[in-house]
């Protein structure tokens, strides 16, 4: 019986080692793992590929999308997935699960060819995961494949008639009660609100604030030709796509800082709005990380007034330290709770609580925010923002204003919150106070709403939703 040779077994592949999507799995699973930020886990992977010669510019473009694009449309590609894996998407291994969606990403929400985005997660699989699960990976991609972005959520999203909420959230990639939350405090129809997801759904491109005394917005414009001035604020520079904040001399310097516009605004409504008397003292009551606070340092400095920063954690009261270190005026900052005050009652003519809340205003820039966040996240803030509006109401002395500002417009957060704590003064030595009308001191920005207090949003001003109410202390 003539038989055939044995086959020789196939030589085992090493696979290949795609730097660009293994650097973005790492990064992925130190945003699932370790509760990392992208925006912090990023910049030092990216930086030690390149330096090992690993990346060029487009491969670090390419990975910085695809580990922003899947952390931002986390909820859909999940929505994808579970319609094409036989199991419930918690019972697939997490670093499975990262790979899987990467690839979904690549498939429904970049422009690379469905035989590369397949093979190029089929080959990451094997490299971090090894042959049998890359099988796996493979088969779910395929079907995947199936359809394109719009075809998975034809077949997924409820018609908008039936469900707009639930409707909008797999369309735009965002939890459902921030939808609610957003279009309460929004208003307008659909369009309104569908422009403003789609607009969260954009990466922003990096706006420098040039400190007021120590750098001027042409200088920082003469350094980076390809820059613009802001829209708003006549300190605000908007780098072009892909521009290097740290490759300018006055950012390395501290004489300028990337800022949002939207926060500088709030700043300077806070400094332009007016307070009959005295105007030498100014406190920053929340002021770590001191975007805010090296902005009306700076503008203090120009006035002969003086800024006390006041922060709660002793490594964000450095960061504050570091942003006015060269304030050409007075300023000093100290650790302290805003609602523990260091400073006697009625000390200050001007002063800011930028309170923490849950950052829906900013979900532009921190991709994986919006999955993290729950409506329960609400409850913990409610009483701190409370408190610390009350404390910078009695920090001012009558006749001297407060700025109670957020980087979320959701109203329990915002106008709620002003509302509650005004409602609350009615003790004999409580402060009164008064809402002062926002709008006039944010000149030529359209679209702030009904007032006094103001609401910025990503689609109508291109900055962070930032929220800021303005109180005058009259007893
Ligand atoms: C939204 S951030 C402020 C951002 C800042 N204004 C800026 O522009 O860089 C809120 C800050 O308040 C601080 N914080 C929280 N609770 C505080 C408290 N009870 N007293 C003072 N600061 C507090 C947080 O640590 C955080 O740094």
């Amino acid at each position: 019986m003539s038989s055939r040779p044995p086959r020789a077994p196939r030589p085992h592949r090493r696979p290949h080692r795609d730097p660009v999507r293994v650097l973005a799995f790492d990064a992925l699973r130190a945003v699932d793992e370790r509760r990392a930020y992208a925006n912090l886990v990023l910049p030092p992977l990216l930086t030690k590929a390149r330096r090992a010669g690993e990346l060029d510019t487009r491969d670090a473009a390419l990975a910085t999308e695809l580990v922003y694009g899947t952390l931002r449309r986390q909820g859909t590609y999940d929505a994808v997935l579970a319609a094409c894996v036989d199991r419930p998407l918690r019972e697939v291994d997490p670093p499975v699960l990262d790979v899987l969606s990467l690839g979904a990403h690549q498939l429904l929400g970049t422009r690379i060819p469905v035989h590369a985005a397949v093979s190029a997660s089929v080959e990451l699989a094997r490299y971090v995961l090894g042959d049998g699960r890359a099988k796996f990976v493979n088969a779910v991609l395929r079907r995947v494949a199936a359809h394109d972005l719009d075809g998975w959520l034809d077949r997924l999203c409820p018609p908008y008639d039936e469900d707009p909420e639930r409707h909008l959230a797999l369309r735009h990639a965002h939890p459902r009660w921030i939808v609610s939350a957003l279009w309460d405090a929004l208003g307008g129809g659909r369009e309104e609100i569908e422009s403003l997801l789609a607009a969260d759904n954009e990466r922003p491109r990096v706006t420098l604030a040039a400190r007021p005394g120590r750098a001027t917005r042409e200088e920082l414009l003469a350094a980076q030709p390809q820059a613009e001035p802001g829209r708003w604020s006549p300190y605000a520079v908007r780098l072009a796509e892909g521009g290097e904040p740290g490759a300018l001399d006055a950012v390395r310097e501290g004489r300028a800082g990337v800022q949002d516009e939207g926060s500088q605004l709030v700043a300077l409504a806070l400094a332009g709005a007016p307070v009959t008397g005295r105007d030498t003292r100014w406190l920053d009551g929340c002021a770590g990380p001191g975007g805010k606070a090296a902005l009306l340092a700076g503008l203090a400095a120009e006035r002969g007034a003086a800024l006390l920063a006041a922060e709660r954690q002793p490594h964000r009261a450095r960061l504050v330290a570091r942003a006015l270190a060269g304030n050409p005026g007075p300023c000093q900052v100290i650790v302290a709770d805003g609602r523990r005050p260091a400073w006697r009652p009625g000390a200050f003519d001007r002063v800011l609580v930028d309170v923490p809340c849950t950052g829906l205003g900013a979900l532009r820039r921190r991709p994986e925010a919006r999955w993290r966040r729950g409506p329960e996240d609400l409850d913990g803030l409610a009483s701190l923002q409370r408190g610390l509006l009350r404390s910078a109401l009695e920090a001012a002395r009558p006749g001297g204003v407060v700025g109670y500002a957020t980087c979320s417009p959701h109203l329990a957060e915002t106008r709620v919150v002003v509302g509650d704590v005004l409602k609350g003064l009615r003790g004999p030595g409580d402060p009164r106070a008064e809402w002062i009308d926002a709008r006039p001191l944010l000149p030529g920005v359209p679209g702030l709403g009904e007032g006094p207090d103001v609401q910025l949003w990503p689609h109508r001003h291109g900055t962070d939703a930032m929220y800021l109410a303005l109180l005058r202390r009259t007893a």
